[in-house]
């Protein structure tokens, strides 16, 4: 993983160097490392329903097609009940290990420790060290130092090496701020669902402020669950424009902000048309501004309902 867009800025060189199958490129997080700024999630397409806990082979196919197309950013979880089948994917596709960047997340379940937890999805996982290990939600904790014990949980994790970053999925500001008072080493990562009619005020600016990546998960949602909205005339004027898919559009969206955008499909077709396509073309800052304004008229929200507060709507 070599090519690098500077942290936060957006990714304007068109110059990167190819990986994971076209170019693009890789984002630098605040803690030295690099993210390949396109991820392939097993958390919609692949996940087990609850309780289901045979082997899937399938979910495997899936995943290795998706590797094997150039695919090197996984992002998992214990949560979606298929590390195994992420694991021996991962085997199965014949990438070395060393070019993949491997995600997965805690549950926080009541009374584990997050050592417990880290230790059951690598052995699920069959690797040695994940590449970014993420609190998968902040639902669990009840008070500021309920946050901070388990971040001080998670440090131990990174500071063993076996988690080469580690940061939190689905925290609003009045989350992240208490373990920035105490963290020794703040969260590198926040993932949380981000599309135009999700753009959390001004949560993206904090997140710079602090130096914290954004990954974008449910990155299409305005062409899919969300349609019809206020951005399909931009979306589909822009599509013209450059010759790609209304779904190529609403991820270079993320992409020219510096932002990383995780997506998945069973459609191999459809995956290799990102890759092709995505690294042939950028919105300017004003598309990005004139998505970003028609977005603001609409408010969608996909995941994890009933979980945040009003003032999400922002
Ligand atoms: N941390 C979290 O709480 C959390 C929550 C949700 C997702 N995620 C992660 O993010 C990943 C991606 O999330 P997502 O699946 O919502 O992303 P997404 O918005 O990219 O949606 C992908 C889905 O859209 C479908 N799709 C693509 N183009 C389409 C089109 N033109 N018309 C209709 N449908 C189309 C695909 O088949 C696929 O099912 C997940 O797999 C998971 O790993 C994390
Ligand atoms: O992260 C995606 C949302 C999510 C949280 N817990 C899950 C369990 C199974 C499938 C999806 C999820």
């Amino acid at each position: 993983m070599h090519s690098i867009t500077s942290a936060f800025q957006p990714d304007a060189s068109g110059t990167a160097p190819k990986q994971q199958g076209g170019s693009i490129p890789n984002l630098k997080l605040s803690d030295g490392n690099e993210i390949p700024m396109l991820g392939y999630g097993l958390g919609t397409a692949n996940f087990k329903r609850g309780g289901d806990t045979a082997f899937n082979q399938q979910i495997v196919d899936h995943t290795v097609a998706a590797i094997k197309a150039g695919y090197y950013h996984l992002d998992g979880a214990e949560a979606y009940g298929n590390e195994q089948e992420l694991g021996a994917a991962i085997k199965a596709a014949g990438v070395p290990r060393s070019k993949l960047f491997v995600t997965t997340k805690t549950s926080c379940r009541a009374g584990e420790t997050i050592e417990t937890a880290f230790s059951r999805s690598l052995a699920k996982l069959g690797l040695d060290y994940v590449d970014l290990y993420l609190i998968h939600q902040p639902y669990f904790a009840k008070t500021p130092a309920d946050h901070q014990s388990k971040w001080a949980e998670m440090e131990a994790i990174k500071d063993s090496g076996r988690a080469r970053s580690i940061g939190v999925s689905n925290y609003l500001q009045s989350d992240l701020e208490p373990i920035l008072t105490t963290a020794r080493l703040p969260p590198v990562v926040n993932q949380i669902e981000y599309h135009p009619y999700l753009q959390h005020g001004d949560l993206v600016a904090f997140h710079r402020q602090h130096g914290i990546a954004i990954e974008a998960y449910a990155p299409l949602t305005a062409i899919t669950k969300a349609a019809p909205g206020p951005c399909d005339a931009v979306y589909e004027r822009l599509a013209k424009k450059y010759g790609v898919s209304e779904g190529e559009i609403a991820l270079r969206w993320c992409l020219d902000q510096g932002i990383v955008a995780l997506t998945t499909s069973g459609n191999e077709q459809r995956l290799q048309g990102y890759l092709a396509k995505l690294p042939a073309f950028h919105l300017t800052p004003k598309e990005v501004e004139e998505v970003a304004e028609a977005g603001r008229e609409k408010h969608f929200r996909g995941f994890w309902l009933g979980k945040f507060a009003a003032d999400d709507r922002r």
